[in-house]
């Protein structure tokens, strides 16, 4: 499978992980990569089959549970077979609230589902609690460092 493209998706109930993704968006595409963003909602679970790096921004709702707008796209994803995910690169970044006691859940089993599915984990999944900012701030950094370098391979 030859897979292109960059993507940006994002779970939200109340528009905090959306705020985050256009943020994590603009930044990509100043590197000179084009990137989309999306909520997943609006997105296919197909779609990952012909993507080459995916960055999933999401919250966790309930008690443990995805946002409204999630959960189908959760309950597909559950269900994707071993490997057939292969050669995609990701990253998560889980939002939540650490008085709860399934802290950042969705993002969690958003991690599982993609790691069984066979896609490459780009770097560590980062809990977020309820101060957002500055853990944001370091997952991106990280996250732009290695897309720089993927970037300066194809170029050399
Ligand atoms: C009613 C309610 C239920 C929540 N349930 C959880 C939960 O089970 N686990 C968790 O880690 N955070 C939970 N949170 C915290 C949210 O995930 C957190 O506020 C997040 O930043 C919201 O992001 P969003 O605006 O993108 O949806 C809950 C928040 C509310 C208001």
């Amino acid at each position: 499978m030859n897979r292109k493209g960059y993507m940006v998706l994002y779970g939200t109930q109340t528009g905090t992980a959306e705020d985050l993704a256009v943020e994590l968006q603009e930044d990509i595409r100043e590197l000179g990569i084009e990137c989309g963003c999306e909520n997943v909602f609006d997105v296919d679970v197909a779609q990952l089959d012909s993507l080459e790096k995916v960055f999933v921004i999401i919250s966790t709702w309930g008690d443990g549970d995805p946002p409204d707008d999630a959960e189908d796209f959760c309950e597909v994803l559950s269900k994707v077979n071993e490997n057939r995910l292969k050669g995609l690169d990701y990253a998560v970044f889980a939002l939540g609230d650490s008085g709860y006691e399934l802290f950042c859940e969705c993002g969690k089993q958003v991690d599982k589902y993609l790691s069984f599915a066979g896609a490459h984990a780009l770097m560590d999944r980062v809990d977020c609690d309820i101060d957002i900012d500055e853990p944001f701030r370091e997952w991106k950094e990280k996250l732009l460092s290695i897309l720089r370098e993927c970037v300066s391979v194809v170029e050399a």
